[in-house]
């Protein structure tokens, strides 16, 4: 046997380990990265580095909830339509002033809308129903009806008590989180750094997506998909565009990316073919490779090294598998560096929407379109999803996890499903 038949057995002799296998191998080397500091502004999107804690209670004060007069509500209790009770008004509150007197029985205070309460009021009531008179220079508001203590009155830490926990660390900072770190005053946000995430391709036959198309040759979409879903993830990609099938000039890309970036992304070339050079490369004796074969489909070929510490995320060219692969392996490599609480996507239970009969010895993940119909979860899988499809990435917002054990699935079985970020495609 020949040095060319050995590497080729080598070649073919993969241990195919479990995808939960293969997502803890790579993500035990997904290091949370670095904290920086980003205004308010910039912050929506980025997860959260530390915890917050309330710095005081909010509202900050009892807050009026109507325009119309602080009182004290016994001071009602006796009067009706024929008589009403008359109350002094002794302060004029605005909404942003602090009231100057408190109230004591049978007195008022004017007061608008988000205006701090007076001690010793204990409701407000609207403008509408009461009556206003003046008389011997003072003046008075008139009441016909009981009111009930604590009407139309915030008490002070009614959302948020002083010290309460509000966003927990690793949270993914949406506008409601905004909104929070507003009222507090936190106007720089602690988030960690965004991984510098270097993506290229490999492959003799890819055209740039400005190229005209050529015989035997097809545009490099895995490359600008790749660099949209480590957006997403909130990694900030870097377009190292594609390269032919050349061993050489794969080792010191690959070289040159590690050293200068906290990721490597790589789509084609790790299946068995005769130019699959990134196949070829990590099994060098480099760097330590932590799988070439996985049991799932597509992206059963999906390989992930190790050099320097660093990751390098050797995707299927084929578009299915390196959607795929980057949803299973990808993410939550980029999720666990941004400090996420919830590197995985999200698991549901769905009902199937139609029958699927392909079986497979491995873990198949269908792309497929959610439904919500009744207060379920339906599940179509797309027309078409193996692994060489391209179009159907488009239509898919889940991808249906079906066993290998499965023997098909008929429309109305339950299922576990991995719901990809973003909105239902409907
Ligand atoms: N003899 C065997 N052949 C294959 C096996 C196998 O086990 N034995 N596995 C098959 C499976 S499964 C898959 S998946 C593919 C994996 O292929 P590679 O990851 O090596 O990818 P390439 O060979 O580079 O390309 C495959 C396919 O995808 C197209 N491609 C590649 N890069 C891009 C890109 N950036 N943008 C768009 N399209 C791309 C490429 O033109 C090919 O058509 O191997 C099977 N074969
Ligand atoms: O490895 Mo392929 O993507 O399973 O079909
Ligand atoms: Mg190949």
């Amino acid at each position: 046997m020949n040095n060319r038949d050995n590497m080729q057995d080598h070649k073919f002799q993969r241990k195919a380990i479990q995808v939960k296998e293969a997502q803890a191998r790579v993500m035990q080397y997904a290091k949370v990265l670095g904290i920086e500091e980003v205004p308010l502004s910039q912050s929506c999107g980025r997860y959260l580095a530390e915890p917050v804690n309330a710095p005081h209670p909010f509202p900050a004060f009892n807050r009026s909830g109507m325009d119309g007069f602080a009182i004290i509500a016994a001071d009602t209790q006796e009067c009706n339509a024929e008589n009403p009770v008359w109350l002094e008004v002794i302060d004029n509150i605005p909404c942003g002033a602090v009231p100057s007197a408190d109230l004591t029985p049978g007195t008022a205070a004017r007061i608008m809308t988000g205006a701090q309460v007076p001690e010793g009021a204990d409701a407000v009531v609207m403008i509408e129903i009461t009556e206003s008179r003046d008389r011997d220079g003072k003046t008075f508001v008139l009441l016909r009806k009981p009111q009930l203590a604590g009407s139309n009155i915030t008490p002070r830490g009614f959302e948020l008590k002083e010290g309460q926990l509000v966003l927990p660390a690793g949270r993914l900072i949406a506008a409601g989180d905004i909104a929070v770190l507003a009222a507090f005053g936190i106007h720089m946000v602690k988030v960690h750094r965004r991984p510098k995430i270097a993506i290229f391709a490999t492959g003799s036959e890819l055209l740039a997506v400005d190229e005209p198309l050529q015989p035997g040759k097809v545009r490099n979409s895995n490359s600008p998909m790749l660099e949209a879903l480590v957006r997403e993830a909130g990694g900030e990609a870097v377009m190292l565009g594609a390269i032919a099938d050349d061993l050489e000039l794969a080792r010191s890309k690959v070289q040159m990316a590690l050293e200068t970036h906290d990721l490597v992304i790589t789509t084609g070339g790790v299946s068995v073919g005769d130019y699959d050079i990134m196949g070829d490369l990590v099994r060098e004796k480099t760097g330590e490779m932590l799988f070439n074969k996985v049991t799932m489909r597509p992206g059963s070929v999906t390989t992930a090294a190790v050099r320097g510490g660093k990751l390098l995320l050797a995707l299927s060219g084929n578009p299915g598998a390196c959607f795929v692969g980057f949803q299973l392996f990808a993410r939550p490599v980029i999720s666990l560096m941004l400090g996420a609480a919830q590197p995985l996507l999200p698991e549901w239970t769905a009902f199937m929407g139609a029958d699927y009969t392909k079986v497979n010895n491995y873990t198949r993940f269908v792309r497929a379109r959610l439904e919500i119909r009744d207060g379920s979860i339906y599940a179509y899988p797309a027309g078409i999803d193996e692994s060489s499809v391209m179009v159907t990435i488009k239509d898919s917002d889940c991808l249906i996890i079906v066993p290998p054990e499965a023997r098909g699935l008929a429309a109305g079985d339950r299922v576990k499903i991995l719901k990809l970020p973003g909105e239902i495609v409907g």
